[in-house]
């Protein structure tokens, strides 16, 4: 491949300009390590709000390792040092509460998490928990967030009804009403379509691109068709030495169409 040999291995410069305004989630030199080896080295990132932040790259990258640093999930999965900082709205979210955090900063995963209960108590299990919102708007705070996750109408005479009993899809829209019943500013988004039909998956893309008139959305995906159909910025990781690195930033069509470095142009090219 003579021609890639012109390309510059790392750091590659953001080829965009930058969005306006200050960024909603700043990562600055963050690192993951389980034993000696770099899950996550020295990665900073800059995530505007109300737009779709994708993050793309190989398997084993270290996508959604990164994704849970964002609202400090990751503390969660044993013997793993993180050192660094992100910062959301401009606060280190380590001088935050991580119950409140999650909140404003929730996840939704690859596959639909159902408790075993019913679709209604689903919804407001996060809300129950933070203990903020009045039980008597509970019923409303059901309803709005099933209404943003565009389920309402095929669940609103079967609230009381198992979850389990919901197709797939509709399992996942309820889990993101449940992220949405808790009023976050940001939803992480891991592979969110990758357990769904493609009707359920263009549903999810759809709410995508409506939520981020109010949310920032940080989006993990393996689907490049669908990064270009939903971000507005990507992020490329790529295993260098061993360790997963941020290896290039840009608008998301530049980053697709003219990547800069030879490990973005080589996944984009092969995949995995
Ligand atoms: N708890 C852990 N301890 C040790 N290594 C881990 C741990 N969790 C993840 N890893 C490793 O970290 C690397 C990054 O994993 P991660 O799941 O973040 O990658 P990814 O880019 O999201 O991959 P995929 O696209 O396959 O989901 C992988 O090599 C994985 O095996």
């Amino acid at each position: 491949m003579p021609e890639l040999t012109i390309l510059p291995e790392k750091p590659c410069e953001p080829t965009c300009p930058k969005p306006q305004g200050p960024p909603v989630l700043e990562v600055r030199n963050l690192n993951v390590i389980a034993g000696k080896r770099h899950l996550l080295r020295n990665v900073n990132l800059d995530i505007a709000p109300r737009q779709v932040f994708g993050l793309i790259g190989p398997s084993g990258a270290g996508k959604s390792t990164l994704l849970k640093c964002l609202n400090r999930l990751i503390e969660l999965t044993p013997n793993l040092r993180v050192n660094g900082d992100v910062r959301f709205e401009g606060r280190s979210i380590y001088d935050q509460n991580p119950d409140d955090l999650r909140a404003k900063i929730g996840i939704l995963f690859q596959q639909p998490v159902i408790f075993p209960t019913s679709i209604y108590r689903n919804v407001l299990f996060g809300v129950r928990h933070l203990g903020v919102t009045p039980r008597s708007q509970w019923p409303e705070t059901v309803e709005h967030a099933l209404r943003e996750a565009a389920i309402w109408d095929e669940v609103k005479d079967r609230l009381k009804e198992p979850a389990a009993r919901l197709s797939v899809g509709q399992q996942q829209r309820m889990c993101l009403a449940r992220t949405l019943a808790s009023n976050p500013q940001v939803i992480l988004m891991d592979e969110p379509t990758s357990a769904l039909d493609p009707k359920s998956t263009q549903a999810i893309e759809e709410l995508i691109l409506g939520l981020k008139v109010r949310h920032t959305i940080v989006l993990v995906t393996h689907n490049i068709p669908q990064a270009r159909r939903v971000a507005d910025w990507l992020a490329c990781l790529c295993v260098n030495d061993d360790a997963g690195e941020v290896i290039e930033t840009a608008c998301c069509d530049t980053l697709l169409d003219s990547p800069q470095c030879r490990a973005a142009v080589e996944y984009l090219k092969h995949g995995d």
